[in-house]
């Protein structure tokens, strides 16, 4: 029989019933399913990692870096990697899983890409941000307490060169709260369809609940033009999952 590396099996965390739930954490148990959960459970997640190697060709620039904040197994950086045709670029991903780390450095080695990629096993926010062109969160400042956010963020904005951009995707939360529950309703509907029963589901949400806190979209952009971003829009949206673009 031949055997499933480890990043290619079926996510079935939250098949069985478990008696209490505990909170999600990117440990050894979510690495080795994490392409097909976060397949399966970000509506448009392939597209937003194909246009960050859009968006990273447009505008990385010759000597400077790109960073990957909570790069998890290197989707987007490996996107980057392929498309920069700028000379002389480094990709920086940082991770704080070890797991995580662990097995994305085998996947980097195991790529061809001739862009050196190096993967920092830290906290992002004890990085130190310098010359960038290009920064990619890509559903990770969702995961950072809300008090820490604003910080990041500046830390980011200041190491940005003039030009240099930020893409920000995220989950989001509404206002109006008749919306909210509907694009959560269509994001449920979305993950049955992908073969989640209703008990993955619900106890997914409950593991969720207290780690992946979701702002509104103006939240996300007054503190993108608080810290200093000249502009900042959606360049990406599917129910509650969606992308931005800040440009320095
Ligand atoms: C949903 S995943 C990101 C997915 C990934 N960017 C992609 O495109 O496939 C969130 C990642 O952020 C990482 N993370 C969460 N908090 C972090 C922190 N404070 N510092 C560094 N990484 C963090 C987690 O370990 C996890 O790998
Ligand atoms: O809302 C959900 O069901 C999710 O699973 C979302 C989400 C995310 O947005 O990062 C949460 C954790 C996993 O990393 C994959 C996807």
């Amino acid at each position: 029989m031949t055997k499933i590396p480890p990043s290619e099996q079926r996510d079935s965390l939250y098949a069985n019933p478990l008696g209490s739930v505990a909170d999600f954490s990117f440990d050894q148990t979510v690495v080795d399913v994490f392409p097909d959960m976060i397949k399966r459970s970000v509506p448009g997640y392939a597209t937003i990692i194909s246009m960050i190697g859009n968006l990273a060709e447009r505008y990385a620039k010759s000597n400077s870096d790109c960073y990957d904040l909570g790069c998890s197994l290197g989707a987007a950086t490996l996107a980057m990697r392929h498309r920069i045709q700028a000379a002389n670029c480094r990709i920086i991903g940082v991770d704080n899983s070890a797991a995580m780390v662990e097995r994305c450095r085998q996947l980097m080695d195991a790529d061809s890409g001739e862009i050196p990629v190096d993967i920092i096993c830290a906290d992002l926010q004890d990085v130190n941000l310098n010359n960038a062109s290009v920064v990619v969160l890509n559903f990770t400042l969702q995961f950072i307490p809300l008090a820490e956010r604003q910080v990041i963020l500046q830390r980011i904005y200041d190491g940005l060169n003039p030009g240099g951009v930020l893409i920000l995707s995220e989950k989001l939360t509404f206002d109006d709260s008749a919306h909210d529950e509907l694009m959560i309703e269509l994001h449920h509907n979305f993950k049955r369809a992908n073969g989640y029963s209703d008990l993955e589901i619900a106890q997914k949400r409950q593991a969720i609940e207290d780690v992946l806190i979701p702002e509104t979209l103006s939240t996300h952009r007054e503190r993108l033009r608080d810290v200093g971003f000249s502009s900042s829009d959606l360049w990406f949206q599917c129910f509650n999952f969606a992308s931005m673009i800040a440009i320095k």
